[in-house]
């Protein structure tokens, strides 16, 4: 049974995220996708192709880690299973964001290896477990493809074990990132955090410094 109380405070936080997310510039047109773990099995996310930025609790619906709907005929994000993948083999994401940033897609696309690496930043300690800034962040990073259950597989694959099993986050080539976190608070932060660092990852690019 969903706690309906969750589920409510779980829809505002989703409102306010696509809000804080859209005046950035991280989710233009309805472009990203959102969640938040409501129990062992279940999530809330995002209605496909509704507009980030204007969100209503009728933009949210809620699903099993399989995408399947719960008392809602509306179809659920294109990418609910990534979300679902993320919950399942994750037990302590309790949120995750998607975004279209530019940073994030065009940083995707500069790099030709399978990971960004982000090490000697001071703000990587905006990210969960991460006290230092001598830490070395690796990002995966994944082909874009509208195979989705095959890009759950690769992410089964590849997070949780080292060298990425305490990564926040993934980059899926030319189309974006995803965040999650404990709750959305901290997941808004390292959406933020991990966007700088890409930004800056990029400036390095374009001036050929390491
Ligand atoms: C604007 S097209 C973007 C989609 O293909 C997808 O990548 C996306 O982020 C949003 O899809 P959605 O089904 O609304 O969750
Ligand atoms: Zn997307």
């Amino acid at each position: 049974m969903i706690d309906l109380e969750h589920l409510a405070q779980a829809q505002q936080a989703l409102v306010e995220a696509g809000r804080i997310l859209h005046a950035a510039g991280k989710v233009p047109a309805t472009g990203g996708n959102f969640s938040i773990r409501l129990d062992e099995r279940h999530m809330a996310v995002t209605v496909s192709g509704r507009h980030k930025g204007f969100l209503t609790p009728a933009d949210l619906m809620v699903t099993d880690f399989d995408a399947v709907a719960v008392g809602s005929r509306l179809k659920p994000s294109a990418e609910a299973l990534l979300h679902g993948q993320l919950y399942r083999d994750h037990a302590n994401a309790g949120a995750i964001l998607h975004t279209h940033s530019r940073a994030a897609t065009l940083l995707s696309l500069a790099i030709e290896d399978d990971e960004v690496v982000l090490e000697g930043y001071e703000l990587l300690k905006a990210l969960e477990g991460v006290e230092t800034h001598e830490a070395r962040v690796r990002i995966p990073v994944f082909a874009n493809t509208q195979q989705i259950p095959l890009l759950v597989d690769q992410a089964r694959a590849r997070l949780g074990r080292e060298p990425y099993a305490g990564t926040p986050a993934y980059l899926i080539r030319g189309h974006g990132v995803y965040v999650w976190a404990t709750d959305m608070a901290s997941c808004l932060r390292q959406v933020e955090a991990l966007d700088f660092l890409f930004d800056c990852e990029l400036e390095r690019k374009r001036w050929s410094f390491r």
